[in-house]
């Protein structure tokens, strides 16, 4: 059996996980996906325009190498001291520090933990403005363009109940707080394709970011990589940093699971165990992570974590029912649970409600935002209005004809769709390509 946890079962055929069951971690080795069409864009690649420096350049067989003919040469001393860290890579691949050398002088917006009344974020495009003020905080009376309720401001944090909180006296398995996600500097290969270059991108605490761009730009790839799940691809290398509040995700110290269990994520396509039950389904994630737990606390897991995921009142009656027989909005957010369950400090979903009716997607979306005060969201989307509706910041990616994927532009979500600085993410939320 292939294993939901850490299978896409939309991108990869069953079965070739190679998890056995449960009690085997992580799936060995994944299937390379068949390369697609990429976006054709008449423009230089986002990081060019922004910065002026020309990017690396990937030709044909070549491994991932220094920048093309136009750039300058590399002192030796840039060279040792290139701050890109090279977190594996296959051995036919290996100068991944070089395309650091010509990196754009771009920094990620540095947001500070976001707080109540925090003044909007103005779209940014990368290398041409300096660090910008923290996304306005969901606060008590921000809604979004959806008209959903009000979620509170970032509060309490997950698994660390205030005492005579909502959860007070509640048992405690795992524990998590809402975490800022950073990456910074990230580029990706398959082989000796290069589908990233240098993108960084800072996810506040309790804040829902959204990435959007065309199909092929890299969206899913960069997510994948958040939290290590890239390198389940045998081809797969990168260079770059993820830090989840300062800590690296790659330290070589810190075990996959960890990473896997402090970063869940939601796939495209709703993916649990279906001749499990429900109930099971829920507490899946705690044999990946080894986490024991009396039955009591199952039992308080397994209700709140499918409250939190909106699905709690649908199910409560038939928790022994196979996972299989629910709806597929409903598997989506039984998934959802499974990933709330181990108390994920960030949650990533891969385009969450793109298998889904538009009621189930509204669900779905509705669960996003009450769940803004319990874990940092990171969604990929094709559906500008989702995009709307649920983020407060957004990051539109591009990969021009024959360049890797980058951030064309950033920041608070209401003003990258009202008034975006760049002229192709004008283009792009308006419907005129992708
Ligand atoms: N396993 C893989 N092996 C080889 N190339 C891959 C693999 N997965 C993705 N790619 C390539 O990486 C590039 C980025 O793909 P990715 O899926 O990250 O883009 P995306 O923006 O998420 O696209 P979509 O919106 O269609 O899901 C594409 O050129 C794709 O063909």
């Amino acid at each position: 059996m292939s294993d939901p946890l850490t299978t896409d079962q939309h991108r990869t055929p069953q079965g070739a996980s190679g998890a056995s069951d449960l009690t085997e971690v992580i799936p060995v080795a994944q299937p390379t996906r068949g390369k697609r069409a990429r976006v054709s864009m008449p423009a230089a690649n986002p990081a060019d325009r922004a910065s002026g420096v020309p990017s690396p350049v990937v030709a044909g067989a070549a491994a991932p190498t220094t920048p093309g003919g136009a750039a300058p040469a590399v002192p030796a001393a840039t060279a040792a001291a290139a701050p890109s860290v090279t977190k594996y890579a296959p051995p036919a691949a290996p100068s991944f520090a070089a395309p650091s050398f010509a990196a754009p002088s771009f920094a990620p917006p540095s947001f500070a933990a976001p707080s109540a009344g925090a003044a909007a974020l103005p779209p940014v495009a990368p290398g041409t403005m300096p660090p910008v003020a923290p996304p306005a905080a969901p606060s008590a009376g921000w809604a979004p363009a959806g008209g959903f309720t009000s979620p509170a401001a970032p509060g309490p944090v997950a698994g660390a109940p205030a005492a005579g909180g909502p959860n007070a006296g509640a048992p405690t398995i795992g524990g998590s707080s809402l975490a800022t996600l950073d990456a910074r500097n990230i580029s990706a290969w398959f082989g000796d394709h290069q589908v990233l270059d240098r993108v960084s991108l800072t996810m506040p605490a309790g804040v829902i970011t959204s990435l959007i761009g065309p199909s092929g730009c890299g969206k899913s790839t960069f997510l994948r990589i958040l939290n290590r799940m890239h390198e389940l691809v045998p081809s797969a290398s990168l260079a770059g940093e993820v830090l989840l509040d300062g800590d690296d995700v790659y330290d070589t110290g810190r075990r996959l699971t960890d990473a896997r269990k402090s970063i869940g994520m939601v796939f495209q396509k709703p993916n649990p165990f279906p001749a499990m039950s429900i109930y099971d389904n829920v507490l899946a994630g705690l044999k990946l992570t080894g986490t024991r737990a009396t039955r009591d606390d199952k039992d308080y897991l397994v209700e709140s974590s499918l409250s939190k995921a909106g699905l709690w009142k649908e199910v409560k009656d038939r928790l022994r029912a196979p996972g299989g027989g629910l709806s597929g909005g409903q598997q989506q957010r039984l998934c959802i649970a499974r990933s709330l369950a181990v108390k994920p400090r960030v949650l990533l979903m891969d385009e969450p409600c793109s298998a889904l009716d538009p009621t189930s997607t509204r669900v779905i979306e509705e669960t996003m935002l009450e769940l803004i005060d319990e874990v940092t969201i990171v969604i990929v989307t094709h559906n500008m209005q989702q995009a709307q509706r649920v983020s407060q910041q957004c990051a539109f990616f591009l990969a021009a004809q024959g360049t890797p994927g980058a951030i064309v532009e950033y920041g608070d979500t209401e003003a990258m769709f009202s008034s975006p600085i760049d002229s192709r993410t004008f283009d792009y939320v308006n419907g005129r390509f992708g």
